[in-house]
């Protein structure tokens, strides 16, 4: 049997790709997912690389969240593969999976945090899932990843009901780091957040990718922040990845969804404000 411990995955478990420079963190091959009679995902294929901070948007109804939960498991596949850090999920052991989740964090819509559990409670169902640790050193570890997320100690023992929508999302961030992921998957994290929040979260996401070396797929429609921190954007459209790029990249495409999104008003006036704050 292979030798499937944490450290040996870490540097082996990765398929490399683009001249073997950027480790493969997910890969998603040729993945059909549908509903009865009704397709939303037809022969989808997407590469995340490792470090980036991979941006997924689309129009509404085109199966992002299809997408996201087909990947971590939730919803059922009529064909193709999902490999996380080189393991094939469908062929994985259950050894391999426990494995392979622990190096995943979500911070799902909305935050979805248990209401019946405080800030610290909820951080910590990660780590009673997973590991068997004593209380107090659980204790410690929810206040680091509290301070990792700007949130103060007093968070801890409030209630989510008690949490304004930022400090939800950044408790639910909290829970997403409880395990120390290599890769977390955002869905839209500053959705319902006001602009300034909304850029706090942002910056927040980009310095824990540059510290802790994240890889973050966020399912965003924030323009704000596929311009200022997404390194790559996938466009779902048609029920496939339609076309992946940096900003750029999008201001080249053609397509009508993509033009009128990245070429759009609201579009320009963010990428004019972000070009003046560079000069
Ligand atoms: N469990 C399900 N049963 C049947 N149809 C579903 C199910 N889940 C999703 N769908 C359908 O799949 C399509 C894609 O939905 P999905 O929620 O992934 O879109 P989305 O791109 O995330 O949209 P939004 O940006 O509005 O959140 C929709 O037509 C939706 O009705």
């Amino acid at each position: 049997m292979p030798d499937s411990s944490p450290d040996l995955m870490r540097q082996t478990g990765e398929t490399n790709s683009d001249a073997g420079t950027r480790p493969v963190v997910l890969s998603v091959r040729d993945v059909t997912v549908a509903f009865g009679e009704k397709v939303v995902l037809e022969n989808l294929s997407l590469d995340v690389y490792r470090g980036e901070i991979l941006g997924f948007v689309g129009a509404s109804g085109t199966g992002k969240s299809v997408l996201l939960r087909t990947v971590l498991g939730l919803v059922p596949k009529k064909s193709g593969s999902v490999e996380m850090f080189g393991v094939d999920l469908d062929d994985a052991s259950e050894q391999e999976r426990v494995l392979v989740d622990m190096r995943v964090g979500v911070l799902f819509q909305h935050g979805a945090l248990f209401s019946a559990l405080t800030v610290k409670e909820n951080i910590q169902v990660p780590m009673r899932e997973y590991l068997d640790l004593p209380k107090p050193l659980m204790d410690e570890l929810a206040l680091l990843k509290l301070e990792m997320v700007g949130l103060p100690p007093d968070a801890a023992d409030k209630f989510p009901s008690e949490l304004s929508g930022g400090m939800i999302k950044r408790a639910a961030l909290a829970r997403a780091l409880a395990l120390d992921p290599d890769l977390v998957f955002l869905d839209e994290p500053t959705s319902g957040l006001d602009p300034i929040g909304a850029a706090d979260f942002d910056e927040l996401v980009r310095t824990l990718r540059d510290t802790m070396g994240l890889t973050v797929y966020m399912v965003t429609h924030d323009l704000d922040s596929l311009f200022s921190v997404c390194d790559r954007i996938a466009v779902l459209g048609g029920k496939k990845v339609l076309v992946d790029g940096t900003v750029d990249d999008m201001m080249q495409v053609e397509d009508p969804w993509v033009k009128s999104y990245f070429r759009g008003k609201r579009a320009r006036q963010i990428d004019l404000s972000a070009r003046a704050e560079v000069n």
